[in-house]
């Protein structure tokens, strides 16, 4: 040994200097008291279980091990000196190898064979436990070349098990029936004609043929590449393929009340489209007519107030047989493990989403990783020879290949029918890590890009009152609607009859109803979105900033926390209220003036109010984080980046912000540098569930 190892007490004094230095989260102190009042004493082992905590709030499900002996300062953020310092004061293992060494020893850290399933709590895993020591639901799990905290770590084998066994899950479907529905819901002449190198593949017949032959399918894509037009169609398909179709449950479902509300609507849309088309052949009317609100999964379970578990699981499965889950890259591990866990082993699931979007907010990056062959595809020759029968599709030689069998249940959409123009070639150089070409697009492209370079504060808040020339939006607009507020409720007049009274009192209410819904819909043509919260190019700064200018002339009266027109997020869900985390809503008058203001929310056409006293976990919202923009999409889109470099600066949160864009983008930085180096950086979070998928 070069320099001396410290002791515990040494090692704790420098966590604690880490914390005050801000290099280290509270928390991952703490996590290392734990586990000293555990019994732990090893210095290797404590670091190892700070390191943990820390990188968690990043995102990682683990702490890959290799990727960590290899450059420590990249898992952590850390600038090179600190970790010189530190290292030179404690002797830590100098590869993967020893540090797998060092942590494998004593009983502190459960050691997991490569394949072994979970145990659940409370149980100790004999059955799969060949490891040095026994399974005593120690914190802490070292499997390969993986350190995890144990809850991730039996979130990931529960995730990895149940999607492993659903896409190797076989049905008997009748394929030539299939073939003549799939003729029938896709019109010969909608079908794609792609210009890539596969020139005549349809991609979403082939999404429907896979789809229907297993319990799990993904289908993922693109702003616009038809996910939902296809999910739409594989609804009506397994409904006409189903023996008993009057008897089929299928429930849709999404992260977010947003998403799940824009998720309802448009495969009701489709659904009705393809009645009309179809007629008699098909009684899709009714399949509408009994299909319910889609929810969020948080409701889709059962959440339950001041716990973490819900009220279904694999004890008291869902009751449904098809499930479809929209905007599924911002499921995090954990809900997936509550989701598979809560789906009865019949249940068909279909995710949706883009890959490519920002991973969740909380751990894991599951979409990402279920989805790591979906760009090449991999189809087995089985799979090929499938998809001609069932689909009539010929798959082309760069699309086949040997992907294991979530690979075989994958399918991306390739093409785009909302951005096939600026905003599309944009969104594609951004996911290239193609700055020349993002570049040249965003100067060539007025006015439906622009892009406020070297951007001065005074130019944003401008932009965010008045919009610019030949684009939606600026917050102005829906501030003015206010004034055109409709008159109140009139007192009953004694001349009315009680029915006219009634008359009077339900054209009121409803004029005043369509009022704030065309002020919601006003508020939501335009949004500010930025990168970070904190600082004058954040959240926080220029919620603080706008308000202030919308106060100073004359828009907004701001006499007190809830003025009229303030717009606000919920920030947490609250099932007293029923308001969940991501809901967004605007502070208005109660159709009565004489009662306290209200917060209205819309969930596609339906309207909903809460007192706005009742709302305890909010924040305003002239703008607001990329992240929490997901699942939503606004005419004009406003995306601003921050002055320095930050950690959450991406590609995958650029290509997020952009692709909310529904007509104009407007990109705004005050320093071009941090365009370019947003777009240099890709997001890898560190879990095992991809190769625990590839184990088969
Ligand atoms: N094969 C097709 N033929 C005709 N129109 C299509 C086809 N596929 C998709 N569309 C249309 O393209 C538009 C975008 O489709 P859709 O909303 O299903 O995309 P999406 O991938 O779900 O988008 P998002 O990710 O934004 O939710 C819709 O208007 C849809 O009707």
């Amino acid at each position: 040994m070069g320099a001396q190892m410290k002791t515990t007490a040494d090692l704790l004094a420098d966590l604690t200097l880490l914390v005050e230095q801000s290099h280290l989260r509270r928390l991952a102190l703490a996590f290392a008291r734990f586990m000293i009042d555990r019994g732990m004493r090893d210095p290797v082992q404590l670091f190892g279980a700070a390191v943990l905590t820390e990188i968690e709030a990043r995102g990682h499900i683990c702490l890959d091990l290799n990727s960590f002996a290899q450059d420590p300062c990249a898992v952590l953020e850390w600038e090179p000196s600190i970790w010189n310092k530190l290292s030179t004061e404690c002797d830590f293992p100098k590869n993967s190898q020893a540090w797998m060494a060092a942590l494998k020893t004593g009983e502190h850290i459960y050691i997991a064979d490569l394949d072994a399933p979970p145990c659940s709590a409370g149980q100790t895993n004999d059955l799969f436990s060949p490891s040095s020591n026994e399974d005593q639901q120690q914190p802490m799990v070292l499997q390969g070349h993986r350190l995890y905290l144990r809850r991730y770590w039996k979130d990931e084998t529960v995730v990895a098990q149940a999607i492993r066994t659903r896409a190797n899950s076989r049905i008997d479907v009748a394929e030539d029936d299939v073939r003549r529905w799939l003729d029938v819901l896709f019109d010969a002449s909608s079908t794609v004609q792609n210009t890539s190198v596969n020139t005549e593949t349809d991609w979403q017949k082939v999404a429907c043929a896979i789809a229907v032959r297993s319990r799990l399918s993904i289908i993922t894509g693109g702003p616009g590449t038809g996910k939902t037009y296809t999910v739409a169609r594989l609804i009506a398909l397994m409904f006409a393929l189903n023996e008993r179709p009057e008897r089929l449950r299928i429930a849709l479902a999404a992260p977010t009340g947003k998403a799940a509300a824009r998720l309802k609507q448009s495969i009701d849309n489709a659904l009705q489209e393809l009645a009309r088309k179809l007629g008699n052949s098909l009684p899709l009317q009714e399949l509408t007519s009994r299909m319910g609100a889609a929810r969020t999964l948080h409701s889709l379970l059962g959440a339950r107030p001041d716990t973490r578990h819900f009220r279904h699981h694999a004890g008291n499965p869902l009751d449904v047989d098809i499930l479809v889950v929209d905007e599924a890259s911002m499921i995090h591990l954990e809900m997936m493990a509550s989701l598979l866990d809560a789906l009865p082993p019949n249940t068909i699931l279909v995710l949706l989403g883009d890959k490519d979007q920002l991973a969740s907010v909380e751990a894991g990056a599951v979409l990402g990783d279920l989805c790591g062959d979906a760009e090449v595809g991999g189809y087995s020759d089985a799979s090929i020879s499938y998809i001609q029968r069932t689909a009539g599709q010929t798959i082309a030689k760069p699309f086949a290949g040997n992907a294991g069998s979530i690979a075989q249940q994958t399918v991306m959409l390739r093409k785009s029918r909302r951005f096939s123009g600026p905003i599309g070639m944009l969104a594609n150089a951004v996911n290239d890590g193609d700055t020349d070409a993002a570049n040249t697009c965003l100067r060539t492209s007025e006015p439906i890009l622009h892009w406020i370079e070297h951007a001065k504060p005074t130019q944003l808040i401008q932009l965010a009152m008045a919009g610019r020339a030949g684009a939606a939006g600026g917050y102005k607009a829906y501030l003015e609607l206010l004034k055109q507020r409709p008159a109140p409720v009139p007192a009953p007049a004694p001349a009315l009859s009680p029915s006219q009274t009634q008359d009077q009192h339900a054209d009121a209410e409803n004029r005043f109803k369509e009022w704030v819904i065309t002020v919601l819909r006003a508020f939501d043509t335009f949004r500010i979105l930025c990168a970070i919260k904190e600082g004058e190019w954040g959240v926080n700064g220029l919620n603080a900033e706008i308000e202030q200018s919308l106060h100073a002339q004359g828009l907004i009266k701001r006499d007190s926390e809830w003025y009229v027109g303030r717009p606000v997020m919920v920030t947490r869900n609250d099932y007293n209220t029923g308001v969940f985390n991501g809901d967004i809503g605007l502070a208005l008058p109660d159709t009565d003036p004489g009662k306290p203001i209200r917060v209205y929310f819309l969930d596609g056409d339906k309207l909903r109010s809460i007192l706005a006293s009742r709302l305890r976990y909010v924040e305003t919202a002239y703008a607001m984080t990329v992240h929490k923009s997901q699942g939503s999409e606004f005419a004009h889109t406003v995306l601003v980046l921050p002055q320095d470099m930050s950690p959450v600066l991406t590609r995958e949160l650029v290509y997020t912000g952009i692709t909310r864009a529904r007509t104009h983008f407007s990109l705004v930085s005050p320093v071009n540098l941090i365009w370019q180096k947003a777009l240099s950086v890709k997001t890898r979070r560190a879990s095992g569930l991809m190769a625990a998928l590839h184990s088969e």
